[in-house]
């Protein structure tokens, strides 16, 4: 599903109003039904409970107004609260506010600290809170008296419903300047928005429903909405079906190249989550004093062992080795544990001016690049990147606080530079595309946050390449099956004590339930 900012899904009202001749009034009347419907999912029978929707003066809370009268008809008893004036209130929220006037119902303006005493007696009775305060229209900061109005809904404990879009929430970034809502659910229209989906927006949202207002498909579909919500079914669409008579020469064949003295989990974390995630052949190559520790530890995946430093850390003597290697294999993932010694990191530099296949390039291996980051327009093959913050800090000279200052526009900004897949790591986790794709991930939990996890993405990522998948697909399907992975270990095990091995252990199971769906669909 695509994404949009505030200005595209305003482009796309504009268009489905203007070339598709859907009159406003029927847009905001099917957003104004789908709230509607959201509360009475939340009450069960609305008769005689109390709903009461706190409106802006613009069409945000023409859509509070159309569920306001929906919500009366089917019994409730419902309050409106305007923070503005009638008279502030134009367009199509006119058209429902005369609306809702003409059926004798009252309105409580609240434009003046005198007014808002009534707030917490309104709030006191009700048995539900609509925000139809503000919505995509909403920049800056919430004035005061909105302020204190929402503080006191938050307060309220009663279930709040948001029209659209946590009303303070800047649509575009998820930004809160000043006060919010935090509501346990939001009807969102048409497409989800990126204030929904990023930090402390998301976490203001509550359960998010996507309701389709009968915007045209062509509208919703436009190949110029570049960004997207990585869902089950995206995913599940890229996945490599299994035919009968197929063989593990089909499923491709991963190189991991990684680890050094005290990492060698790393590198087996990574070989191993290749292997589980379907690649046909998977070879794991380290230092050769690390390689009986891992032919122990591991079974299914084959190993290698490289020159070495006295460090226990790869030597750039093991160049022509990996490169002979590389000769059997369709995909290189190459970084986790190899340590930061200056050799070892000099080894990587070369190494990738002379790959032919897709390399997945991780955490040392990244740290290799630190002020060398022009090889990545010289790869020999395509790359796919996955920092973390303090990884993409190394990279870009840029401090983490940086970073996280607008984590979409510096994914896409660096994919593009780089001409490589980028997978930047957080919550949620993005993957932006050199033709200008970004995707963000819909899965994953806090726990994840522990050490091996993003070897285990690694792997994943390597295994969806070793079977086919673009770049940019093995790297967003990677994410996203890392994060339900990731979710399903924590529905079992908790947050706190997950480990990554969690992860690669419940790796199977959801591989195995995409897979029922590929099949049934
Ligand atoms: N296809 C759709 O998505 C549809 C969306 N609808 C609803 O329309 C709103 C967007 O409405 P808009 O009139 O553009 O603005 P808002 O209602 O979000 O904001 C109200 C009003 O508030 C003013 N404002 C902005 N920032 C501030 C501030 N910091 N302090 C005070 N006032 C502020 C500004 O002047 C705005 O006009 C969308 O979210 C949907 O709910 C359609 O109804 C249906 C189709
Ligand atoms: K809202």
């Amino acid at each position: 599903m695509r994404i949009a900012t505030a200005r595209e899904m305003r482009e796309i009202d504009l268009a489905a109003i203007n070339r598709y001749g859907i009159p406003g009034v029927v847009l905001m009347e099917n957003a104004g039904l789908h709230v509607a419907n959201a509360v009475r999912a939340m009450l069960g029978n609305v008769r005689d409970r109390v709903v009461t929707i706190f409106a802006g003066k613009g069409n945000n809370g023409g859509d509070g107004l159309v569920a306001a009268r929906h919500l009366h008809n089917s019994g409730a008893r419902v309050k409106v609260l305007l923070l503005a004036r009638p008279e502030e209130i134009t367009g199509d929220a006119a058209v429902n506010f005369n609306i809702w006037i003409n059926m004798g119902q009252d309105v409580y303006s609240i434009t003046q600290d005198s007014e808002f005493d009534p707030v917490r007696l309104f709030l006191a009775e009700t048995d539900l809170v609509v925000d139809a305060i503000y919505g995509t229209g909403f920049r800056g900061k919430v004035n005061d008296l909105a302020g204190r109005v929402m503080e006191a809904v938050n307060a309220g404990g009663k279930p709040v419903v948001s029209v659209d879009i946590p009303s303070g929430v800047e649509a575009d970034t998820g930004k809160v300047n000043g006060a919010c809502i935090r509501a346990g659910a939001t009807v969102t229209f048409g497409l989800p928005k990126l204030g929904l989906l990023f930090h402390p927006g998301a976490g203001c949202a509550g359960k998010i429903k996507i309701a389709d207002i009968s915007i045209p498909p062509a509208l919703l579909g436009n190949d110029g909405l570049k960004r997207h919500l990585l869902g089950r079914k995206m995913v599940r669409g890229w996945l490599p079906g299994r035919a009968a008579d197929s063989h593990k020469g089909n499923y491709g064949s991963v190189l991991v190249v990684a680890g050094s003295a005290g990492m060698t989990g790393a590198a087996c974390l990574a070989a191993e989550a290749a292997a589980r995630t379907g690649a046909g052949l998977v070879t794991l190559a380290v230092p050769e004093g690390l390689h009986q520790i891992v032919e122990t530890k591991l079974t299914e995946v084959m190993t290698y062992p490289l020159p070495q430093e006295k460090s226990q850390s790869l030597s750039p003597e093991a160049l022509p080795v990996i490169m002979s290697l590389l000769d059997k294999a369709d995909v290189l993932a190459l970084g986790p544990g190899l340590s930061t010694n200056p050799g070892t990191a000099r080894l990587v530099r070369e190494l990738l001016g002379k790959i032919s296949a897709p390399c997945v390039l991780d955490a040392d291996g990244l740290n290799a690049l630190a002020g060398h980051t022009d090889i990545f327009k010289k790869a020999g093959a395509p790359l796919v990147l996955t920092p973390h913050p303090g990884e993409m800090a190394r990279l870009t000279g840029l401090s983490t606080a940086d970073i996280a200052r607008d984590r979409l526009a510096g994914a896409e900004k660096y994919s593009s530079l780089w001409q490589s897949v980028l997978v930047l790591k957080g919550a949620p986790s993005l993957v932006a595309a050199p033709g200008g794709n970004v995707y963000v991930n819909s899965t994953g939990n806090p726990g994840m946050a522990a050490g091996g996890s993003g070897d285990v993405l690694t792997g994943i990522i390597a295994g969806l390449l070793a079977q086919g998948l673009s770049p940019e697909r093995a790297a967003a399907a990677g994410v996203y099956l890392h994060g339900f992975a990731g979710d399903r270990a924590a529905a079992r095990k908790g947050m706190m004590g997950l480990l990554a091995g969690d992860i690669l252990l419940a790796l199977p199971e959801v591989l195995r339930e995409m897979e029922a769906e590929v099949f049934r669909a």
